[in-house]
């Protein structure tokens, strides 16, 4: 933890148009796909940023090889894939805090086999993986805990999958599920891999992203609903030659709830109708709250239409967007209620307790439950140091609370340790401040 703060002084109106950064589930995604295709895979718009930092450093340790070439326009990383044989055979790989790097890499190594160990921040220590590893192991992987049982760090050994039928629980992080699907065509060599979901899957929109990516690589998944995925044998990952990365739809919420709160109208480029990602529906929870929405097949506007209405709605399928929601509750009409959010509690932190925290000291009403927060604004936002527990969506939705908002004016915010925002987004500062003038 540094001691580094930024103090951002009230905003009475913001206005203009960002571009956004790649979006990270699709980056690391495209990359161990690429990584694990015939071929090479040249990838435009790659996102920049610790979580995928960790996923190109671990590639580069397990012998994958890739470069990064910059354009006039952006960058675009030639990966050569290794269809499915790792040139290392054994890597101690540092995962930061990404889960979109851990849970799909730990799947993959333990699948091939070798001599690998995995371990990150520790926070990194704290969140659960082992839904995953019990998948695996039941199929007949080698998943060692070096830690604690049920968390990183991991120790993958050779092992060899011996089931045509694995079943992973789906209620905890839809991540595990994910990471089946994508080295599902490795364990499908000579019969075909079908994948039972236990229990409720959550955070459903990041399988359609899974799936869709799957794809465009040549693979086909049979999907039964949500209850299960087959995976028929030989199919082999193939190179799509050139694939972009969309903008994050995840980051897109800031600028869009800024535009609802304090005027607008905020435009975001790079995600719009076209989007495959779940995260493009906070613009929908906006216009429930009143919000002024227009999109394009790659831009979505907001634009403030009075104040804004309180909501009470389901958030599990947006969950990282729905702490954006918790913030623009701040200056809405009256009390609003984020139900079924129970996966907050085992994110970069437990943001349903560090959210209420943080809401209180601007002055807000705030009760919490195991898997809800409910949010009544104060009369006035009082000023505030906000701390962020190393989660850059803390540091990001706290930006906001600078505001003028059309019931109430906005407060001084000191924001703690905001580099924390290079997990995701190493530019957010520097973007806010441009709508902000
Ligand atoms: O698969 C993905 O890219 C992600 C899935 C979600 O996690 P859960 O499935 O754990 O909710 C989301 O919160 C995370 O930021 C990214
Ligand atoms: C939950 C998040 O990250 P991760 O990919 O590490 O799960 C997030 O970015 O909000």
């Amino acid at each position: 933890m540094t001691h580094e703060y930024l103090d951002l002084q009230t905003v009475p109106h913001v206005q203009g148009v960002v571009r956004l950064p790649g979006s990270k589930s699709i980056s690391n995604r495209i990359l161990l796909l690429a990584a694990l295709s015939q071929g090479q895979v040249a990838i435009v718009d790659l996102l920049a940023s610790d979580d995928t930092a960790v996923m190109l450093a671990a590639l580069r340790s397990l012998g994958v090889q890739w470069t990064e070439e910059k354009t006039a326009t952006g960058t675009i990383h030639h990966v050569t894939g290794v269809a499915g044989v790792l040139p290392n055979k054994s890597a101690d790989l540092f995962m930061g805090n990404a889960g979109t790097a851990i849970r799909p890499l730990t799947a993959a190594l333990a699948v091939i086999g070798g001599d690998y160990t995995l371990h990150g921040v520790p926070r990194m220590h704290e969140r659960p993986i082992g839904d995953l590893v019990d998948a695996l192991n039941a199929a007949g992987t080698n998943v060692v805990y070096t830690g604690n049982p049920g968390f990183p760090p991991l120790h993958i050994k050779q092992g060899k999958i011996t089931t045509e039928r694995l079943s992973v629980r789906g209620d905890v992080s839809s991540q595990f599920l994910t990471a089946l699907l994508m080295v599902a065509p490795l364990m499908a060599k000579e019969h075909a891999i079908t994948i039972d979901v236990v229990g409720e899957l959550i955070s459903k929109p990041y399988i359609e992203i899974t799936l869709n990516l799957i794809r465009r690589f040549g693979v086909k998944v049979e999907q039964n609903g949500w209850a299960s995925f087959t995976i028929q044998p030989g199919q082999v990952y193939q190179s799509p030659g050139t694939i972009h990365v969309e903008g994050d739809a995840s980051s897109a919420s800031y600028f869009l709830a800024a535009g609802a709160i304090a005027g607008g109208p905020v435009r975001v480029e790079g995600v719009g109708k076209d989007s495959i990602q779940g995260d493009v529906r906070f613009a929908a929870a906006l216009e429930q709250m009143g919000v002024q929405i227009t999109m394009g097949d790659n831009w979505i506007e907001a634009r403030a239409n009075g104040p804004l209405k309180a909501i009470d709605a389901d958030f599990n399928h947006i969950p990282d967007a729905a702490m954006t929601i918790a913030i623009a509750a701040l200056y809405a009409d009256g009390t609003s209620t984020l139900r079924n959010i129970a996966s907050w509690r085992v994110k970069e932190t437990d943001r349903i307790a560090a959210m209420a925290t943080e809401l209180r000291k601007v002055g807000a009403t705030v009760e919490e439950g195991p898997d809800y927060i409910k949010v009544t604004p104060p009369a006035a936002l009082t000023p505030a140091t906000i701390d962020t527990y190393d989660d850059h969506r803390m540091a990001m939705c706290f930006s906001l609370a600078s505001l003028d908002g059309a019931l109430r004016k906005g407060a001084a915010v000191r924001i703690n340790d905001p580099k924390c925002v290079n997990k995701t987004f190493p530019d957010y500062f520097t973007a806010f401040a441009k709508i902000a003038q």
